[in-house]
């Protein structure tokens, strides 16, 4: 009762709960994010000492997570009205927005500060672009502005193994920009596939997500062909003498399956979320596919040397 009484601008801040400054950095897909960077780290040609690389990846995984508190302050609104996204500290009422922004802003400047002293200006420059991007231009920019959204968006999702490369080698190779290529041409389909059996969350949230703005056949479509130049792209370091067979089969195998799921997903026919299980096996198998490659990768590299 008293706290009623009093206006919501006086009223003391919101307890900050760890598990909720936790819950803001996106942990579940961070993990895939922070293991592209270790291997995108581990297969550079140079390893820099344990504690340097050890370093780096936290600056990445840090640097990620401030980016994912950022978006998380920024869309409060949206995320309440989404079924996947209202219990989040924010739209859930467990954090006010200060606290978040704070975060957020104060993680992204200690990532990119302790990245440059530890490693150099270029990884430093790439963390924070890749920060800047998800959050400017993909949260801020293109989300509630058009489908094409993820496609632009995404490529900051694609950063970190480039980042990983650079901090081991202070510069940029054409291995590392395929590494960062695979993963911009596979979150289309890792995302559209998802987005086919969640729809409806967007449409309450008018967020012009493709199937919500061209519909769920249109979407299929372009699930099946950008998963052609992932594909590509997955397999090229292999023809191009820039890894060895281990990767190169592993690549071929992998993407063979991913292709395999894409055309049924391209064959699939229902309108209903709940029955929609071949969009539901790719965006499984999407996360999977991800880490088997990189983990190829890295054996590739480490068995051969
Ligand atoms: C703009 C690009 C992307 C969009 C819109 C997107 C969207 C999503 C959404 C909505 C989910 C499901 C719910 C969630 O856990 O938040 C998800 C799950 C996931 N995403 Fe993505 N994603 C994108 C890019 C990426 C990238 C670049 C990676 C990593 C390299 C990634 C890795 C994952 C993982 C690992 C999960 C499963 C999370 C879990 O099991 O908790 N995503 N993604
Ligand atoms: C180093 C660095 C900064 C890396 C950034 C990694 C990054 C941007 C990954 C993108 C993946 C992601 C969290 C998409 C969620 O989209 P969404 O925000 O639309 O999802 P939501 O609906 O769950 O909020």
């Amino acid at each position: 009762m008293l706290v009623t009484s009093i206006p919501l601008s006086s009223q003391q801040a919101l307890p900050t709960d760890w598990r909720d400054l936790y819950a803001l950095t996106k942990p579940g897909v961070m993990k895939l994010v922070v293991f592209t960077a270790l291997c995108g780290l581990l297969a550079a040609p140079v390893m820099p000492p344990l504690v340097i690389g050890f370093t780096a990846i936290l600056c990445i995984a840090l640097g990620a997570g401030a980016a994912g508190a950022l978006n998380q302050w920024y869309e409060a609104d949206l995320d309440a009205k989404m079924r996947r996204t209202a219990k989040r500290p924010l739209p859930a009422g467990r954090m006010d927005k200060q606290t978040a922004l704070h975060f957020g802003v104060g993680l992204s400047v200690f990532s990119v500060v302790l990245m440059e002293l530890a490693t150099n200006w270029l990884a430093a420059s790439l963390l924070a672009a890749s920060i800047l991007f998800y959050v400017l231009v993909y949260t801020v920019w293109l989300k509630r502005r058009t489908a094409q959204n993820i496609v632009i968006g995404g490529a900051a999702g694609a950063f970190p193994p480039l980042i990983g490369w650079v901090a081991a080698t202070g510069q940029v190779s054409l291995l590392p920009v395929l590494l960062f290529a695979i993963i911009f041409l596979w979150t289309p389909p890792h995302f559209w596939a998802l987005s086919l059996f969640v729809r409806s969350d967007y449409a309450a949230a008018n967020v012009p997500m493709l199937p919500v703005t061209a519909g769920v056949e249109a979407t299929r479509r372009q699930v099946f062909l950008y998963t052609l130049p992932m594909v590509a792209a997955a397999i090229a370091p292999w023809p191009l003498g820039l890894t060895g067979a281990i990767y190169g089969i592993a690549a071929t195998a992998l993407s063979a399956a991913f292709l395999v799921l894409a055309v049924a997903v391209s064959r699939s026919r229902t309108t209903d979320p709940a029955l929609m299980k071949a969009e539901k096996r790719l965006f499984a198998y999407s996360i999977f596919y991800l880490f088997a490659l990189f983990t190829a990768l890295v054996a590739d590299r480490w068995l051969i040397a």
